[in-house]
């Protein structure tokens, strides 16, 4: 069923990067041996510690910001610690894992990894940016996947073209979008650009089942499934408490209680971020056209404040 999904979605045409992309031996999955990881931020630390815990693969963990990869590699030993104190970890394969991840301020550092994946925020120029120079210093066989919540997968598969020679590029990038918080949520959509060649969709799979995780695949649609359907809901709350339907404990309670869900709308806002909440009603709104997903002013109110939820401390609650 996924197989048939991942075929119906991938471009078959005769295009000279899937061709030459097809013969690679990055076709069997097994091979993926070291994965690099771009943006130490909630997402990207925790896609490290799962990879180097799951699919025990050397992870070199990319960030520009010393004050992310420390904060980063602190919440990793945190969770590890946990996972100890409650017994379904030994301290030994703790430590293992966590002697998996390599910091690094370095984009460079990517140059021999297999398999690597972008979590920077969610912005489009930011993105293209990274992959452009990704597709110069990674290896011409490694998979390039991003993170993104909503930014087509074709425009971000654009961007590996600066090398004239490197025809293959945009054929190895995929979207591997994982859910938050990683560690917890098994789901991990998969979503093809128009360049992308099968066979990166197929290790894309077979790679993210080695970290535990549940694929699904979705079209490079805006939002893709899991946002397209999340965030209006989220986006409907917030313009609820605004307009005054309901108080913000309310809301959250008659969702969480009422729909067996473990959180509310407005605390899950919290912990996505606003900012990234606000980023993909943007990229819904201008990629549909559709006045439907416009998003609520209070959203944009708590952004520009700063508010973004709870890695900032303040959002629709304090933390
Ligand atoms: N937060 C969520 O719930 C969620 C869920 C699914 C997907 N995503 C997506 O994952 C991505 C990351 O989101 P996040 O919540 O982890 O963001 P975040 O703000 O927590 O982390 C982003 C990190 O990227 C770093 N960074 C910025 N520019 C960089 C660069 N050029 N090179 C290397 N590192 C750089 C920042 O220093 C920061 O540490 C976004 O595309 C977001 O839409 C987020």
């Amino acid at each position: 069923m996924l197989l048939s999904s991942i075929r119906s979605l991938c471009y078959r045409g005769p295009s000279i990067a899937s061709r030459a992309f097809s013969s690679s031996p990055l076709a069997r999955t097994a091979e993926v041996k070291s994965l690099g990881v771009i943006g130490a931020g909630q997402m990207g630390l925790g896609i490290a510690l799962v990879a180097a815990q799951k699919a025990q693969v050397p992870v070199t963990l990319i960030d520009t910001s010393q004050a992310s990869l420390d904060k980063g590699l602190k919440f990793a030993d945190k969770l590890l610690a946990k996972d100890v104190a409650k017994e379904r970890l030994t301290q030994e394969a703790a430590d293992a894992a966590r002697g998996r991840i390599t910091p690094s301020q370095k984009m460079e550092d990517l140059s021999g990894v297999d398999f690597v994946i972008e979590a920077v925020p969610e912005i489009e120029e930011l993105k293209r940016r990274v992959f452009g120079q990704l597709a110069q210093i990674a290896p011409r066989h490694a998979i390039l996947a991003t993170n993104t919540s909503s930014i087509s997968i074709t425009k971000i598969a654009a961007a590996t073209t600066a090398d004239p020679t490197d025809l293959q590029a945009p054929a190895r990038v995929v979207s591997t979008h994982f859910m938050n918080p990683v560690p917890v949520q098994k789901g991990v959509e998969i979503i093809a650009g128009l360049q992308t060649a099968p066979e990166t969709v197929a290790a894309a799979v077979a790679f993210v089942r080695r970290m535990g995780k549940i694929p699904a695949v979705s079209a490079d649609s805006p939002g893709f499934l899991a946002n397209r359907i999340l965030m209006p809901y989220i986006n409907e709350a917030i313009i609820c408490l605004e307009t005054g339907v309901g108080a913000k404990e309310d809301i959250d309670s008659i969702m969480k209680n009422g729909t067996n869900v473990p959180m509310g709308p407005l605390t899950l806002a919290d912990f996505i971020g606003l900012d990234t909440c606000l980023a993909i009603m943007n990229v819904l709104h201008q990629e549909t056209g559709d006045s439907k997903y416009r998003p609520s002013g209070l959203l944009k109110r708590m952004v520009n404040a700063g508010w973004l939820g709870k890695k900032s401390g303040k959002g629709f609650y304090d933390y």
